[in-house]
């Protein structure tokens, strides 16, 4: 260990320079106190929390159970934030960062720790939530270990990437508008990094000031470009040529390099405009077909994504009775998994885009079984005229409208299957069921999100009390 240790610490010492400099800028209006803070445990932010005088101290980077010198960077009434100079003591779970600019991109934060730990803090998170906003007695609540990855990197088929004034494309920096840029994102296929850099070279050589761009990338590695806040009026005309030509998007043969199936612009009022290719990008998931477009959601992780929604099923308990509704169903993914083994699935989403996604892949998944409403559940729930047995909800991270949780306190499904990116409405929500008759059962944190502070979690609850009116 103690090389390697060493080295560890030597690394992270030079990184934290590097950082320290790349911030100069800001520390301008900042107070500059030194303190030493031991690291206790970690946000839900992942950053490391010590006590500096009984004043709660939040320090990006350091570790539960090592000790740092810090620099008081913003101090409030109650908590106060610093930034780690050197570290004093280091955690055995510590390890190299394998991102080399890890310390100012604000995409991961959790390089620094071992998978293993990574997996026992989002497990830890999840349960600490349903506990202490919740309420929930997890007791006799069935809580599983995070389900990881057997390999955590290049996951994700979807990046938004974001221009300074200075022209430099990248993701933004930890709470901060400054990008920075990477040569090669580890969260994201080496055929999307391409993708990237031949898009910086095309918009440096054009001088074109773009909003933003998305990419994404569906398991066969074929791709959608999505610039924002640009209409194709105002794209000169020979930027679209170069990225053709750099990208290869006019090659029939694939081996050629990229597999681009479209290019489109969302206009400045919002509206998308296909510039180049095909209307869709196709993604299969459990045997099924699905059409995506632009502005549509859809899980960033594939493979994930796979074992979250064969729980969901598995804990939905569909029989070929069951009457059910999915709602925030997007492009219907989970929907169409459900109206397999359903008498009858009812989908309702506020997206219009993504609403008639899921109309069409109903269609190609022949599957008739499914009504799609398009608005704000809030609003349309009172118009599905059957009551539910078993009700799919898988909210934004700001979970689910207090007027959606009324009628499911009114309608009493037998079971609700939550789906949630955030452990803290999730808490919040099912707390509110539980005062109305609802148990938790069983709750199964998934890391769809490996290496950041996220967490998506599934929890499954029964209705126990009595069933009035
Ligand atoms: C986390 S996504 C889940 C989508 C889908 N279940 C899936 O797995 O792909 C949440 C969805 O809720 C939609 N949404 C957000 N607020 C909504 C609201 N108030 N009413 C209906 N849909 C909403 C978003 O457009 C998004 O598609």
């Amino acid at each position: 260990m103690g090389k390697n240790k060493e080295k560890t610490k030597e690394q992270t010492n030079k990184q934290t320079n590097v950082q320290n400099q790349n911030r100069q800028r800001s520390m301008k209006s900042e107070q500059h106190e030194e303190v030493e803070i031991n690291c206790l445990r970690l946000s839900s932010e992942g950053a490391g929390i010590g006590y500096d005088q009984g004043k709660a101290t939040f320090v990006a980077g350091l570790l539960p159970g090592e000790r740092g010198k810090v620099l008081i960077t913003e101090k409030k009434k109650s908590w106060q934030r610093a930034r780690l100079l050197s570290l004093e003591k280091e955690a055995d779970e510590r390890v190299e960062p394998p991102c080399c600019v890890f310390e100012v991109c604000g995409g991961c934060r959790l390089q620094h720790l071992n998978y293993a730990e990574t997996l026992k803090w989002k497990e830890r998170w999840v349960r600490d939530a349903l506990e202490r906003i919740g309420k929930i007695n997890l007791e006799k609540v069935e809580v599983f270990p995070t389900m990881g990855m057997e390999n955590p990197w290049r996951y994700r088929n979807k990046a938004r990437l974001h221009q300074t004034f200075t022209g430099e494309l990248g993701y933004y920096q930890e709470k901060s508008r400054e990008t920075v840029e990477f040569p090669d994102c580890l969260l994201i296929s080496e055929t999307m990094n391409t993708w990237v850099q031949k898009i910086r070279e095309t918009l440096k050589k054009a001088k074109l000031g773009i909003k933003s761009i998305t990419f994404r990338e569906n398991t066969k590695g074929e791709g959608m470009i999505i610039f924002d806040g640009l209409s194709k009026s105002e794209l000169p005309g020979p930027v679209l040529s170069s990225l053709k030509q750099e990208l290869n998007m006019d090659s029939r043969d694939t081996r050629m390099g990229s597999k681009i199936q479209s290019v489109w612009g969302i206009n400045p009022s919002g509206i998308p405009e296909l510039w180049w290719g095909q209307e869709f990008l196709t993604e299969e998931i459990l045997g099924l077909t699905f059409k995506l477009s632009p502005l549509a959601f859809l899980q960033v992780n594939p493979l994930q994504t796979q074992k979250l929604y064969s729980t969901a099923l598995d804990w939905a308990e569909i029989t070929k009775e069951s009457q059910v509704w999915d709602l925030y169903c997007g492009i219907g993914t989970i929907s169409l998994v459900l109206a397999q083994k359903a008498d009858k699935v009812w989908g309702i989403e506020e997206n219009s885009y993504a609403i008639s996604d899921a109309k069409i892949n109903a269609e190609i998944n022949h599957l008739d079984n499914v009504e799609f409403l398009q608005g704000k559940v809030e609003d349309v729930l009172l118009k599905v005229p059957e009551t539910p047995d078993v009700v799919v909800l898988d909210p934004p991270r700001a979970g689910v409208h207090s007027r959606v949780l009324k009628r499911l306190i009114e309608v009493k499904p037998e079971r609700i299957v939550y789906v949630s990116c955030d452990p803290g409405t999730l808490a919040r929500d099912v707390g509110v069921l539980q005062k109305e008759g609802y148990q938790v059962q069983k709750v199964q944190p998934v890391d769809m999100f490996p290496w950041t502070q996220h967490v998506e979690s599934i929890i499954m609850m029964t209705f126990s009390g009595k069933k009035g009116k």
